[in-house]
């Protein structure tokens, strides 16, 4: 039970966003995603998602990322806008969401602080709380691997502290996470660093390729 990335980095045109990551997660572990702003960390993780191309390689579990179903069904992500449906529910939204990963809303709800804003409609929610209804599917069914994007955006102090202790626990019961943050969640996730990638030579473009003298 690991994650691998061996020189695992997104393409954008052809060319490479930012230098490859090559990383190993055990279970239980965890590791931050550093890098300014525009370094590729979302973009990073919607490649391990499959949403951006790559190169490289992954292997979660024995399942390598080219194989989407066996990959995809180990993974949870959550990005920089929520995957909330405003026409429904709290509630409805996680009930929704259990369909897909299976698990318990009012688990969920609980987990999120979410009880008393269960029958609100979504689009009706202040930020911080579309965010932790955004989290909170994380919270309905063990996925080996959290892959999050900036998840604790437009959460105060105390979700904040509420957020790293279900991180905590999925760590704890043997999950493992890359998480794209700007802050310290007081958690030992090492940081690895989203960089530029090198220049590249590419054979059709002369100045790329350093020809053009
Ligand atoms: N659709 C797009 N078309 C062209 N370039 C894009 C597109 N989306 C992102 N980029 C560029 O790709 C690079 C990586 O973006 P990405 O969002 O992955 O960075 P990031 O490290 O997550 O940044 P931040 O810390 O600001 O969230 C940036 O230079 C960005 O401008």
């Amino acid at each position: 039970m690991s994650l691998t990335l061996d020189a695992f980095q997104t393409l954008r045109g052809g060319l490479p966003v930012s230098a490859p990551i090559t990383l190993s997660l055990a279970p239980g572990q965890g590791a931050a995603l550093r890098g300014a702003n525009g370094a590729g960390k979302s973009t990073l993780l919607r490649g391990l998602i499959g949403l951006a191309p790559s190169r490289g390689s992954a292997q979660l579990n024995g399942v390598s990322h080219q194989e989407p179903d066996r990959w995809l069904e180990q993974i949870a992500h959550t990005a920089h806008a929520d995957a909330i449906k405003g026409a429904l529910t709290v509630h409805e939204n996680l009930a929704f969401w259990s369909r897909l990963y299976g698990g318990d809303p009012d688990r969920a709800l609980h987990a999120f602080d979410l009880e008393s804003l269960a029958d609100r409609p979504a689009a009706a929610c202040s930020a911080g709380q579309k965010r932790r209804l955004g989290l909170a599917r994380l919270a309905l069914a063990p996925r080996a691997l959290w892959l999050l994007d900036e998840p604790t955006v437009s959460l105060d102090v105390a979700h904040t502290a509420l957020f790293a202790e279900v991180l905590k626990s999925h760590l704890t019961n043997g999950g493992m996470a890359l998480i794209a943050t700007h802050i310290d969640l007081g958690l030992p996730l090492p940081p690895v660093e989203v960089a530029a990638p090198a220049p590249e030579a590419r054979e059709d473009d002369p100045f790329l390729s350093g020809d053009w003298a």
